[in-house]
């Protein structure tokens, strides 16, 4: 039997053991959490955050957005697009926000940047996403925007929630309004006029109440009241551009209203633009719906979800709408208010009968 000395030299070695891990990890704790701090202090000094206060940011600092934004992981990927990634920051139970992360170093992805900004900082709009604040720092920028809990129109057409949640007639109609309201704000109300440039149906959010909003402003253009187009270089997404921007880099209003057309016409037929059928039989969605239309078959070409839970007369009426915005002469398209006059007027026309 070991005698009483070395039983107490062993429990003597054995706490001194048990205190010397729990230093040592106290220790390698607090220089994680210093390196973190030192990080974020970096971070924050060789950075700018402004955060435009209103009900929504008042109890956000711009500190503890940081340390917020350093723990963003994939898991809190809400989306990512051409020019950056999307997360979902969560602040407390009440509040969140989503944050655009721009890396640098491309040309494209910083003029993104400044365009989102230039186009974004001032407007308040209830159909467009609200910008709460940005951060510019030497390796990245991040965009604090309103969180859509809703995401965006394209998954509702075409992506998993068509076939969980269908969009019903009422909606599909309210967010053309919507989303025709929010366009048509930035053409004719904002000053210098902006040109959206990327308008489809991935760039429209939707909010709680299922409400449109126009999001994405990285090609967004800024149009002076005397002129009547910018030339830029051809940019934004194959199915949606207007043939006279394709052919000469020369955007205008008009080439939003063409791309709305080709949105309502999803909005309609629950087809992408760029659908594989239509490669397959070598037309495009606005050829076919063009033909469609001539021949008086609109309801046929309506989306198949809605069985026969929609207005045809309504439905066609939308269909008219669709094809003027997608003239090819874009002279002979509405302008945004006409389009949202005669969205509204459809509506109200079957709402009356
Ligand atoms: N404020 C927001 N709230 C909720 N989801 C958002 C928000 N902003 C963007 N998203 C999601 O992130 C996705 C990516 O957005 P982003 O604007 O970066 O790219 P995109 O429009 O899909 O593509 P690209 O920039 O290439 O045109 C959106 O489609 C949307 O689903």
């Amino acid at each position: 039997m070991a005698s009483s000395p070395i039983i107490a030299l062993y429990i003597t070695i054995c706490c001194l053991a048990f205190v010397m891990s729990k230093i040592t990890i106290s220790f390698l704790l607090y220089k994680r959490w210093a390196r973190k701090r030192t990080i974020i202090d970096d971070t924050l000094s060789s950075g700018r955050m402004v955060i435009f206060r209103s009900p929504a940011t008042q109890s956000l600092s711009s500190k503890a957005f940081m340390k917020k934004t350093m723990k963003l992981s994939n898991k809190d990927i809400i989306g990512s697009g051409g020019f950056g990634t999307v997360y979902r920051l969560t602040v407390d139970e009440n509040t969140a926000f989503a944050v655009k992360r721009l890396n640098k170093g491309s040309k494209d992805i910083d003029s993104g940047f400044e365009r989102e900004l230039d186009a974004m900082g001032d407007i308040k709009h209830r159909n467009i996403v609200c910008l709460h604040g940005y951060y510019i720092a030497p390796q990245f920028n991040l965009l604090i925007y309103e969180l859509m809990p809703n995401g965006n129109l394209d998954s509702f057409l075409h992506g998993k929630l068509s076939k969980q949640s269908p969009l019903d007639w009422a909606t599909r109609h309210r967010i053309a309004v919507g989303a025709a309201r929010g366009l048509s704000y930035l053409h004719h109300d904002c000053l210098p006029h902006i040109i959206h440039r990327d308008i489809k149906s991935s760039n429209i959010l939707l909010d709680q109440n299922m409400e449109a909003r126009v999001s994405d402003f990285g090609l967004a253009t800024l149009m002076h009241a005397d002129q009547t187009h910018v030339s830029t270089v051809v940019a934004g997404t194959f199915g949606y551009l207007a043939p006279e921007y394709f052919d000469t880099g020369r955007a205008s209003t008009k080439g939003d209203v063409y791309s709305f057309g080709v949105v309502l016409l999803e909005l309609l037929t629950g087809k992408r633009p760029s659908d594989e059928s239509f490669v397959e039989e070598g037309t495009k969605l606005v050829t076919w719906v063009r033909d469609v239309v001539q021949d008086q078959r609109e309801e046929h070409a309506v989306d198949s979800s809605l069985g026969s839970n929609f207005s045809v007369e309504e439905a066609k009426a939308v269909f008219h709408i669709a094809n003027q915005c997608l003239e090819a002469d874009p002279s002979k398209r509405p302008t945004m208010i006409k389009v949202l006059k005669m969205l509204e007027k459809s509506r109200s026309k079957s709402l009356n009968n």
